[in-house]
């Protein structure tokens, strides 16, 4: 928060030259002018960090377990249909901004779903956080559906700073798809940190990797 413009010192209104016999002054003193002043603002980025994924997968659990936000969440494709915004405040008194965005599905980049106008959010995001369900056994394949429609959109989205959220893993079998998913990911030089949004596991952890790929992503940026 800053200020923008100072306000002028206020005058002195009719009540303070009351007197005895003139309960109603029909004088008052003007207050001195505020100050004028023009600001242009960039928008530069929606949020450090943009929550890719298909519908359902968990993207607004994950806002509600990790910020004070409390975007809609429901057990069909499509609750959230605009995107919401979280905080999340860090002990050094830093804090990263977070975006949930509607779920994406294949042919997004040809305006199919909710499209574009998804995307274009997206675009103006640092890190990309990949939310992924798994307890379905290929969400490598899911993995690269999305990104397929993000190159198709913006090469230059695509290529983003990306992390993996292995989100479920509390459901059967997330804990071994989720391992396998780490095992194709290491091959790519792409971090998975299993999660689960709905019970609370290891959202520290991925709490802190969030921070370290924004901060060194703003570095580069410099
Ligand atoms: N078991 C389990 N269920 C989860 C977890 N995270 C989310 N869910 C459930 O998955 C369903 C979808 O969750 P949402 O957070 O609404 O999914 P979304 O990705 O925001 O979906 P859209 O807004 O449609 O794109 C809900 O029924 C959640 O309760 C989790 O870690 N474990
Ligand atoms: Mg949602």
């Amino acid at each position: 928060m800053f200020v923008a413009a100072r306000g002028g010192s206020g005058g002195k209104g009719n009540s303070f030259f009351a007197t005895d016999t003139e309960q109603s002054p029909k004088i008052c003193e003007y207050g001195a002018e505020g100050e004028d002043v023009s600001y242009n603002l960039e928008l530069r980025s929606m949020a450090d960090v943009g929550f890719i994924g298909f519908p359902n997968a968990g993207k607004s659990t994950l806002l509600r377990a990790i910020s004070r936000a409390k975007p809609k969440v429901a057990s069909y494709a499509f609750t959230t249909l605009k995107p919401h915004l979280g905080i999340i405040p860090y002990d050094d008194y830093e804090h990263l901004t977070v975006a949930d965005l509607p779920g994406l599905i294949q042919d997004s980049h040809k305006n199919k779903g909710l499209g574009i106008q998804f995307l274009k959010h997206a675009e103006r995001c640092s890190v990309l956080l990949f939310v992924l369900d798994v307890s379905y056994q290929n969400t490598w394949d899911h993995f690269d559906s999305l990104l397929f429609e993000l190159e198709n959109f913006s090469p230059q989205l695509a290529s983003r700073p990306k992390i993996i959220a292995a989100n479920k893993i509390d459901l059967a079998d997330g804990e071994e798809n989720a391992k396998e998913l780490e095992k194709r990911m290491a091959e790519r030089d792409i971090l998975v940190i299993p999660i689960s949004a709905k019970m609370g596991t290891n959202l520290q952890k991925l709490l802190i990797e969030m921070r370290t790929f924004v901060d060194d992503f703003k570095k580069k940026d410099l």
